[in-house]
């Protein structure tokens, strides 16, 4: 029936098939340890490999230390808002991804000079002290000069002060990850320009970000780089827990291997997920349009405007208008396509006068800055 209704399978691909899925499988089988290198840069594909391993696989008797770096993307805290966070207005335009992973934390920027590092195991041996031991042990057989060490907040510093690695952790009833990042080269001037907020004046409970002078070890050492970084943490992983394992490359995109991997991906992306699971938050701010000052006061929960105040002067647009306005924006999700559509949608109706359009479109242009 199988074989029917997917005429492009043969009975070779069926074996090829069936070996790749008993490779990952064996993979886990058996073994007290392994070390996974993911060949995907997708930032919601190796977030989606992390949720899976950690549903999917027993971790009672294993230990577990996935690789894996990232073309840029930003990413923030299971309990954080994106629009405090970073520059959502900048992302857009150059089209880096904002991806919010499911451990708590704070926000950090990811390029291919950005390495991270999951550490799986069983709740009672999740041990964060122990794991960036890996990593500064690594780092000193490399390079026995550098001066690196681990925080109380679990950073990882260089030279006393610069930043070169954050952590965060997911805390199951009996599974749980420690990850951590680590800056090699990655570019310093998109990583702060990325990090500062777009929009002002938000009030909040979410949880705030803890900015730090950050460094990248190839300033230290030029001769550093990504891949000897990953390599030397892999031994020394291996000599810490007392494992032989080699290195096995991993494709988190692959649902034969990873079934119910491409739906984890996608929960990841979801606009719902990414911003819609913001702590509820209000935008108090001013506006300069057309030398006008003009206020705006929104309440936003799960993502959608629930209250919208504009404060305009009544000879630069009339109130009841405005009123109106402001109704047609309620309802809608806090991003520029709803808000786009909403406002195309309240002047098809409420456009008597090409002034008020105009003005209107002026001041839209301005909000959806903030978005
Ligand atoms: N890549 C990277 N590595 C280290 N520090 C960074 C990085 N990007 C930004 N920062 C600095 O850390 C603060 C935020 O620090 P804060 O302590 O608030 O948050 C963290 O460290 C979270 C680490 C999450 C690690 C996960 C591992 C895999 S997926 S992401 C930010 O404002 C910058 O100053």
């Amino acid at each position: 029936m199988f074989l029917r209704t997917r005429g492009s399978f043969r009975t070779r691909d069926l074996d090829r098939l069936a070996r790749h899925v008993s490779t990952l499988h064996s993979c886990f089988d058996g073994k007290a340890g392994l070390v996974l290198k993911s060949s995907s840069t997708d930032i919601f594909q190796n977030l989606a490999f992390e949720d899976w391993i950690y549903d999917r696989v027993d971790l009672q008797s294993r230990n577990l230390l996935f690789l894996w770096r990232n073309s840029p993307a930003v990413v923030i805290g299971r309990h954080q808002n994106p629009w405090q966070e970073c520059h959502v207005e900048l992302l857009r335009r150059t089209g880096i991804p904002v991806a919010r992973r499911r451990s708590g934390g704070g926000t950090v920027y990811h390029d291919l000079g950005n390495i991270n590092m999951t550490f799986f195991t069983s709740k009672k041996k999740y041990d964060r002290q122990r794991n960036l031991g890996v990593v500064t042990g690594a780092l000193k057989a490399l390079r026995p000069n550098l001066d690196v060490c681990a925080t109380e907040r679990f950073d990882i510093v260089l030279n006393g002060c610069y930043k070169i690695s954050g952590t965060a952790a997911r805390l199951g009833r009996t599974s749980a990850y420690h990850h951590c990042t680590l800056l090699c080269s990655a570019d310093r001037s998109v990583l702060s320009a990325v990090l500062q907020s777009s929009c002002t004046g938000i009030k909040s409970n979410a949880t705030p970000s803890v900015p730090s002078p950050v460094a990248n070890l190839s300033d230290h050492d030029p001769s550093l780089n990504p891949d000897s970084l990953m390599d030397a943490i892999a031994s020394r992983y291996n000599h810490e827990f007392d494992l032989d394992t080699p290195v096995l490359t991993v494709s988190p995109g692959s649902e034969v291997l990873m079934p119910g991997i491409h739906k984890m991906t996608s929960d990841l992306q979801n606009w719902d997920w990414v911003y819609g699971k913001t702590p509820k938050f209000s935008v108090h701010t001013s506006l300069t349009v057309e030398s006008t000052n003009i206020g705006l006061e929104m309440d936003i929960k799960n993502g959608v405007v629930e209250t919208c105040l504009l404060d305009i002067p009544h000879e630069w647009l009339p109130a009841d208008f405005v009123k109106e306005l402001c109704a047609s924006l309620t309802g809608i999700r806090f991003c520029p396509n709803e808000f786009v559509v909403a406002v195309a949608a309240f002047l098809r109706t409420n456009s008597s006068c090409s002034q008020h359009v105009q003005k209107t479109l002026r001041l839209c242009e301005n909000i959806v800055l903030v978005m």
